[in-house]
């Protein structure tokens, strides 16, 4: 197995502010996670401290990521209003996930332009490559930033509640997306979600954040525990 993440002892937070307290777990690469949790319990905190962009308190995240044309995760941020009305083409959109710390030059490369390409055909959005992105469905958004994630990496994505304003059969699109990539490419998923019956119905792993009472194991055993009879209320069972 190997490991992608592993957190040890992590105490998450900002200056002065404690969020989540000892989290201990690890994520190998073909897992996919579901972080769940009632609001300001700090998923989104975690994500950004795996992302690197903010430090632990305390504790130590161990990343081993790497891709294969480039270092790094592929990120799927909560999107802003602002983001949704970003006045760009989808090809630009896409075209600028190749943009890392190791493409110092600003222009784009055949590779850069392959990359672009072959990811917007596994997404099946290579008909909307002229189309100003703003002007998409929220779910040709998503897959159009799904696109632009994958062309920063291939082994690990990181999703902050991705499905939220979807319709449900957008929704379920995605989530069978996201499937494929897990179970046919071996891709790493790290989702944050409040839609804890999909994250039971797709992960093998889920992560509970809650104060003093955190939970991390497979969903077989998170089904089992108390942390999600509370949570759920007979939703695990189902
Ligand atoms: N930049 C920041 N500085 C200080 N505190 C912050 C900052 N960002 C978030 N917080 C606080 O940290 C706590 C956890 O926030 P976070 O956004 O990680 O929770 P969350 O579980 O993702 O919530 P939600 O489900 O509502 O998205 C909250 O109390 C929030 O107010």
């Amino acid at each position: 197995m190997i490991m992608i993440f592993e957190c040890k002892d992590v105490t998450l937070g900002y200056e002065n502010k404690v969020v989540a307290k000892n989290l201990n777990f690890k994520i190998d690469q073909g897992d996919y996670l579901c972080v769940v949790g009632e609001n300001g319990t700090g998923k989104s905190t975690l994500i950004k401290t795996l992302l690197g962009l903010i430090k632990p308190l305390n504790g130590e995240v161990i990343a081993n990521v790497q891709g294969k044309n480039h270092k790094g995760v592929g990120y799927l941020p909560q999107q802003t209003q602002a983001q949704k009305d970003f006045p760009a083409s989808v090809w630009e959109v896409v075209l600028s996930g190749v943009l890392n710390n190791d493409h110092r030059c600003p222009f784009y490369n055949k590779k850069d332009k392959a990359e672009a390409e072959k990811n917007m055909e596994k997404l099946n959005i290579l008909d909307l490559k002229k189309r100003c992105y703003r002007e998409l469905s929220g779910g040709q958004q998503q897959r159009v930033l799904l696109a632009r994630a994958l062309c920063a990496t291939d082994s690990v994505l990181i999703l902050d509640e991705p499905v939220t304003g979807l319709d449900p059969a957008a929704s379920m699109e995605f989530y069978e997306t996201i499937k494929d990539l897990n179970k046919k490419e071996n891709v790493t998923i790290i989702m944050v979600s409040h839609d804890i019956k999909n994250a039971l119905n797709y992960a093998t792993h889920i992560l509970h954040l809650e104060q003093e009472n955190d939970f991390f194991g497979t969903v077989e055993e998170y089904k089992k525990s108390n942390v999600s009879n509370m949570f759920l209320g007979g939703v695990a069972n189902d």
